[in-house]
């Protein structure tokens, strides 16, 4: 179906506590447009509301995960100085609400890269939680190609793999295969193209298996942590320990070891 008449953003239903959403604007390459951002942050929200998820995996649809901002829009709006100027303001802000919602998400989220995942596109790569790469699966940050440097794309590629390779692409725009995506620990695994599916959603069942209690907490928890100073860290991990040893899912996986049973979890 061309762009324009589909939804840009496929949301699949829960099933086992996994959804899938799929951005969808192929013959686009799934560029993020204004509209694009806003469709992923409202979904982002009513995710966050489904006490049913467990795992959100974020899926792209036709040959390329995501080309990044969409530059015919970014074209359209350089012609008036004061006009462009609050678009681009306007979407850079829009872009950035959309990672911070993918990082504050209590769910856990995995990133499943069918393809070229550019600028913007590296950037929602680096900013989930997990990602599983086809073996085809490319990466770049290529702003400096074309008079950009990949400015907020640097914020969550700085903060997903060390500051050399972070770096080396920045300011090269080189393309990085899946092999090397996972050797400087952007991507979790590299799989057949023909699995990445049912790759990325084994991942997300085997997570939606545990407790889901345990895994937001966690989540939550290991972004927190990360501002912090060494002693502010362990501080809140304890406090955060705590509150999860007091709570029934915590009980209920003890008691489950040690009766050499299988857990069941609230929900
Ligand atoms: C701070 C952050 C800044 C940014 O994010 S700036 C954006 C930076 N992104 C890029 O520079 C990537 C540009 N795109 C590409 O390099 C290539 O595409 C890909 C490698 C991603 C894919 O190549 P292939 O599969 O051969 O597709 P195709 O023939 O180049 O494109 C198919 C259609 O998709 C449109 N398109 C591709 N990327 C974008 C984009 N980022 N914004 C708007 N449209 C895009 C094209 O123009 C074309 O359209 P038509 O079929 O009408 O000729």
């Amino acid at each position: 179906m061309p762009d324009g008449t589909a939804p840009l953003l496929q949301r699949q239903d829960c099933e086992g506590g996994v959804t899938r959403l799929t951005l969808n604007r192929p013959d686009s390459r799934n560029s993020l447009s204004f509209a694009m951002l806003g469709a992923l942050r409202h979904g982002l929200e009513e995710i966050a509301q489904d006490p049913r998820i467990c795992v959100l995996v974020l899926a792209a649809a036709g040959p390329v995960f995501c080309a990044g901002h969409d530059l015919r829009e970014i074209t359209a709006h350089r012609n008036d100085e004061d006009a462009g100027r609050a678009f681009f303001d306007a979407a850079m802000h829009r872009c950035a609400e959309v990672m911070q919602a993918i990082t504050a998400l209590p769910q856990p989220v995995i990133a499943e890269v069918q393809g070229v995942a550019t600028a913007a596109g590296c950037q929602l790569v680096a900013t989930c939680d997990l990602a599983v790469a086809s073996e085809a699966a490319r990466f770049c940050t290529p702003g400096v190609d074309i008079g950009l440097f990949c400015s907020t794309p640097a914020v969550a590629l700085s903060r997903a793999v060390a500051a050399k390779p972070a770096m080396e692409m920045l300011l090269t725009g080189a393309m990085v295969s899946a092999a090397e995506a996972q050797r400087i620990g952007l991507v979790n695994r590299v799989v057949p193209a023909a699995e990445l599916s049912e790759a990325t959603m084994a991942l997300a069942r085997h997570i939606a298996d545990r407790s889901a209690h345990a895994v937001q907490l966690g989540k939550a928890a290991f972004y927190r942590q990360r501002g912090l100073p060494l002693a502010e860290a362990y501080a809140h991990c304890a406090a955060v320990m705590t509150d999860n040893l007091m709570a029934t899912d915590a009980e209920e996986g003890i008691g489950a070891f040690l009766g050499k049973r299988k857990p069941v979890w609230g929900r």
